[in-house]
């Protein structure tokens, strides 16, 4: 009973009680929310911004993680496109522009548009993104598309290069998941495309660029605010309207507001009074249905203690979809062979021991090294799935809408406190209940304070109960004499199985190994670059390299391991002065880290 009111009253959070065709939307553009969507009714923040797009104004949304921000965009630019008298065509070229900041998220919102346009056959939608063949999209480019979702690089790269590509009609540019299109240093790509397209406010256009004479309407969303952020909200969009934006958050002078620079962290004061929000501490919107957990965790336990608490998980939970976020791309791929590979029966006597697989359920991995086709086809895959687990780097930390995961598990820290808050947000959408948990070190625990301020916090997760629950040898250790994770009986038997796996693995011709030590590797380079106030909490000198290294199931002295981890620097070093000849975009200190 008390589920059931409780999931109600969350309905009523979310759901606002009005229907879409109330909103203004046309009646066809309803039936394909419902028939293709499944959406009865609108959220909250669609029934916010889309009769406020519908009117014209610039719009900045600022709403929790899933609640339903795509559709509160695409919605009213369908219903205006639709309305267009006579037809638009593809010879009109492009009319909307979505920026997003990941291949995934592109895909994701062209899969939505598609699904919206079904009954809309003359509006065509289209994505071009980067890893994608550049000639294909050209052609596609040149037929016409009447609104694109686009990565910024490979966007600006078409603005530059494909001239048949239309855009004089452009009536709208949205920003989608702007902080992270802005963190991942796409701000110099960004400025370039508002020049290029004449979308930057008057005053701030660049020399020498057209200013097109279509009334534009620019719309910027994200789930957290910043000073780029702020900046980016300054040089795009006119007077907008705040969606999610709570009055408390606004200055009081508001003629006075810093803002940042998309480039560089260097703030000028500038006085702005239509975009005037500021970033503060509380610019976080959380589910409020999602329960936060920490667990504090040696750092040689680490491993086994994930492995139990996975184990755990998808055995008390039928349906257990589960996310488990690391910082690297080569911890990403150890911990997914480890658990494709990795026998164990605790249930029987060591010596005769009944192997099967420690984890039953499908894994699947994503990160930024995979290839194009391969993080497509786990992408789509994850999403259908009822019971499984996906081991990825923060390119699955926004935006992405996997339905139904009940929990995420950040083993790695996220660093930045937006980035936890995004990590987190891949459960518990739209109302939906979610669990989140985080792994700290003894000496990482300042880190709750550093949530704190955002107004983030989190309660203990019970790891010795869960430890004690499971069966070692047919018998439940006894719970009062093991006092520590790494004195507990379950984590010695289990951190020797893991070390012998990697140790004795014939089978797999020391794969194991070498994805162990490249891990190691990569996540003491990816420890060492956080940032700030975060470098005092993640401090690598406090951490004792012979435990980071258990932690791979690594009996090898971290001595042993340097050797692994200079080629890795070097191979690095190669890389980004490859990157910097050929003009690419550079990545942050983390490499390997997306
Ligand atoms: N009106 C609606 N009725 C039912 N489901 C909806 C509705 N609107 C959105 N959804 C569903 O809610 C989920 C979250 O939507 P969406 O991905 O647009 O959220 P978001 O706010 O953009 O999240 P994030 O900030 O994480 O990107 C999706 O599964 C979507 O299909």
């Amino acid at each position: 009973m008390i589920k059931m009111s409780k999931k109600k009253e969350t309905v009523k959070e979310i759901f606002a009680s009005c229907s879409f065709s109330s909103l203004g939307l046309h009646s066809t553009l309803c039936d394909q929310l419902r028939e293709r969507l499944g959406f009865e009714a609108p959220t909250k923040v669609q029934a916010q911004a889309i009769p406020v797009i519908l009117s014209g104004r610039h719009v900045l949304v600022n709403a929790a993680t899933g609640t339903g921000k795509t559709v509160a965009y695409l919605a009213p630019i369908i219903n205006h496109l639709q309305s267009y008298s006579p037809r638009i065509d593809r010879s009109s070229g492009t009319f909307a522009l979505v920026l997003v900041p990941t291949r995934e998220l592109c895909l994701q919102v062209y899969e939505i548009l598609h699904k919206l346009l079904h009954r809309f056959h003359w509006i065509v939608p289209g994505y071009v993104m980067g890893g994608e063949n550049r000639s294909k999209e050209k052609a596609r480019l040149r037929k016409g598309i009447s609104i694109l979702v686009a990565t910024p690089g490979r966007l600006l790269d078409h603005l530059k290069h494909t001239s048949s590509f239309l855009h004089t009609n452009l009536c709208w540019i949205i920003f989608d998941e702007a902080d992270r299109i802005l963190e991942l240093g796409f701000g110099k790509e960004i400025e370039e495309i508002l020049d290029i397209l004449g979308s930057r406010n008057i005053g701030s256009i660049g020399e020498g660029n057209e200013v097109s004479n279509v009334k534009r309407q620019n719309l910027l969303l994200s789930a957290t605010l910043n000073e780029k952020v702020n900046h980016l909200a300054k040089i795009s969009l006119e007077t907008p309207v705040l969606i999610g934006l709570d009055e408390k958050k606004l200055p009081e002078d508001k003629s006075h507001v810093r803002f940042g620079s998309l480039e560089s962290d260097v703030k000028e004061e500038v006085e702005h009074p239509s975009t005037t929000m500021r970033s503060t501490t509380e610019d976080f919107k959380l589910p409020a249905q999602l329960v936060q957990r920490y667990v504090k965790v040696p750092c040689g336990s680490r491993l086994a203690v994930l492995l139990s608490i996975l184990k755990h998980l998808f055995d008390t939970e039928v349906s257990q979809k589960l996310v488990v976020f690391f910082s690297t791309c080569d911890a990403v791929d150890f911990h997914y062979s480890l658990l494709s590979e990795f026998q164990w029966s605790p249930h029987s006597q060591p010596d005769m021991e009944l192997k099967q697989l420690f984890l039953r359920c499908k894994t699947f991995r994503l990160h930024g090294n995979m290839k194009q086709e391969d993080r497509i086809t786990t992408f789509g895959a994850f999403k259908i799935e009822k019971k499984a687990l996906l081991l990825s780097t923060d390119v699955a930390a926004r935006g992405l809408d996997f339905p139904k995961v009940k929990c995420i598990i950040q083993y790695d820290s996220a660093g930045e406190a937006t980035e936890y808050v995004h990590r987190v947000g891949r459960t518990a959408r739209l109302g939906e209940r979610g669990d989140s948990l985080l792994f700290l070190q003894p000496v990482e625990m300042d880190y709750l304070q550093d949530l704190e301020k955002h107004g983030v916090s989190l309660t203990e997760y019970p790891l010795l109960k869960v430890l004690d629950s499971f069966p070692l040898y047919g018998q439940k250790p006894r719970v009062k004499k093991f006092l520590t994770t790494e004195s507990h009986p379950w984590i010695l038997s289990l951190q020797n199985a893991l070390e012998s796996f990697i140790i004795h693995e014939v089978r797999l011709q020391s794969k194991m190994k070498k994805l162990a030590k490249d891990a190691f590797c990569s996540w003491v380079r990816a420890y060492t670059a956080h940032r700030g106030e975060l470098k005092r909490i993640f401090t690598l000198k406090k951490l004792h390299l012979g435990h980071v290294a258990k932690s791979f199931a690594l009996k090898e002295q971290p001595s042993l391991v340097g050797k692994s981890f200079q080629k890795q620097s070097k191979k690095r070093k190669r890389d980004q002065r490859q990157k910097g000849q050929s003009g690419k975009r550079k990545f942050p200190s983390k490499t390997n880290a997306k």
